[in-house]
């Protein structure tokens, strides 16, 4: 399977070359040539298995002959066996056709953790492969962050550099960056928006000749192993609750729009996925865009979900690529717009498709704090406030017959405060975070400035002297 850039203009690549690539060299994200379908029979025989197998019936076709299945199986199986919960991301009921499907349960309670874990070891492998060290860079409004350093940390072959935007983190987001010891981990608190930690990241990976020096990598969902490996419980999910025999929904809260794409990914391999629902806080662009068809960006506001205040939605462009059929020089233009004047028009076909798969609403705070509250008094489930978003747009959207699976992206006691304000109730840390307020914490302050951020990587990766 070769993989080809959103702009059309950087060299296909193999898996493995694009999970080390991260973004294409033209600034595109990479997607696979073509979707390798599952069959009807396929889907259907996934149902029940255990979720390291249908990981690896999934991912595999991605991958092909790339890497050896031995060793893929041995990633993957590695990959979950950490996870606190037998079924990985089990399935919830919490009302008549409306299910959560729970993706905390790694290392550092949010669903970054099921796509991190498997890419951590992927990269790896094939760095080990080539006997090179890379360094990892990462933009985080608070959860990539810090299942990135997790997945990473004390790894030989790479060293890694997580950007917050400074302040605008929760404490528990925060620690889970600032207190792990080992020296291949650097949290960078930047004087800035998460938009602003993104730019720069983006513009780290457009700067080629830092890029080749420092062999730059990527992990967040601009990275294709990401996606591949969120794919995965979309089928999970649908086959618990009767897919490939009926359709099944999903809602999202939504960001970056990593998570839902893959959940287009996982309905162009052949899931009857009936709506991908887009679920937004009051950082509404991607509702707005569905709305208009002008993707304009404004600015953020901070809310009690902040892993989701975002404007520039990196993986919009995916499904940009996916709706204009494959024209990369639209997608070229647009993002060209987007980047000269903060705004573009989606071109009339390419929304019409879109709009065809999926819906959109936004949740405002008053709204998701009530849903919160009224989910522990009705269900006595505890959301937190990103999931409590997906709940609140999901239910206007229950009517019909397919259920609707929200995809619950982190643990109530990551966002503690936001939580007891809107429930009462003060959620308790799961026991392996326990000591997280008792660690010293490590940090560096930075001005948004793309120059003093490569100095500082400069002056710590290991991989630099290997690339100069
Ligand atoms: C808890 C949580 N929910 C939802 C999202 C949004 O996901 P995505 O960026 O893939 O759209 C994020 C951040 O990515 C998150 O951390
Ligand atoms: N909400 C995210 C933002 C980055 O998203 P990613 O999926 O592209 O890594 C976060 O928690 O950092």
């Amino acid at each position: 399977m070769q993989y080809v850039s959103t702009r059309g203009r950087a060299p296909a690549l193999s898996f493995s070359g694009a999970v080390l690539a991260g973004l294409a060299r033209d600034g595109g994200l990479y997607v696979p040539e073509r979707w390798p379908t599952l069959s009807a029979g396929e889907i259907a025989a996934l149902a029940g298995l255990p979720y390291s197998e249908v990981a690896f019936r999934v991912i595999e076709p991605f991958v092909g002959d790339d890497i050896p299945q031995d060793a893929l199986r041995r990633m993957i199986d590695g990959a979950y066996a950490g996870f606190h919960h037998p079924a990985v991301t089990p399935l919830v009921q919490i009302g008549p056709n409306h299910f959560l499907l729970e993706l905390f349960h790694g290392a550092t309670i949010a669903f970054k953790d099921v796509a991190m874990q498997l890419l951590a070891r992927l990269m790896d492998h094939v760095l080990a492969e080539k006997g090179e060290r890379a360094t990892i860079v990462g933009a985080t409004s608070g959860d990539t962050g810090s299942a990135a350093i997790e997945a990473f940390r004390g790894r030989e072959n790479t060293d890694i550099f997580i950007l917050f935007p400074h302040g605008r983190v929760s404490d528990v987001q925060r620690r889970q960056m600032t207190t792990v010891a080992d020296a291949n981990v650097h949290a960078i608190a930047l004087e800035g928006t998460f938009d602003d930690c993104q730019a720069q990241v983006k513009a780290m990976f457009n700067h080629l000749a830092f890029r080749d020096r420092v062999h730059l990598s990527g992990v967040n969902s601009i990275n294709w192993g990401r996606i591949v490996a969120q794919v995965v419980y979309y089928f999970v999910a649908a086959t618990a609750l009767g897919a490939p025999h009926r359709k099944v929904s999903f809602t999202v809260p939504t960001g970056n729009f990593g998570d839902i794409f893959a959940g287009h990914v996982a309905r162009q391999m052949g899931l009857p996925i009936r709506t991908l629902v887009i679920a937004t806080n009051v950082n509404d662009i991607l509702v707005r865009t569905l709305e208009t068809g002008r993707y304009e960006t404004r600015g953020v506001s901070a809310t009690m979900s902040p892993s989701m205040d975002i404007q520039v939605s990196s993986n919009f462009e995916r499904l940009l690529f996916e709706a204009t059929g494959r024209d990369a020089d639209a997608v070229t233009a647009m993002m060209g717009s987007l980047s000269q004047s903060g705004a573009f028009d989606v071109p009339a076909g390419a929304l019409a498709e879109i709009r065809a798969g999926f819906a959109a609403g936004r949740a405002d705070e008053a709204e998701t704090a009530a849903a919160i509250g009224r989910m522990l008094r009705e269900a006595d489930y505890l959301l937190d406030p990103h999931t409590a978003t997906g709940v609140v747009v999901a239910e206007r959207h229950l009517a019909g017959t397919a259920p609707m699976v929200t995809l619950a992206t982190a643990h109530p006691a990551k966002f503690p405060d936001a939580v007891s304000a809107a429930s009462g109730r003060h959620p308790t840390l799961p026991e392996r975070l326990g000591d997280i307020f008792a660690r010293d914490e490590r940090q560096s302050v930075l001005a948004n400035d793309r120059g003093r951020i490569e100095d500082f990587i400069l002056g710590r990766t290991r991989a630099a002297s290997l690339g100069a």
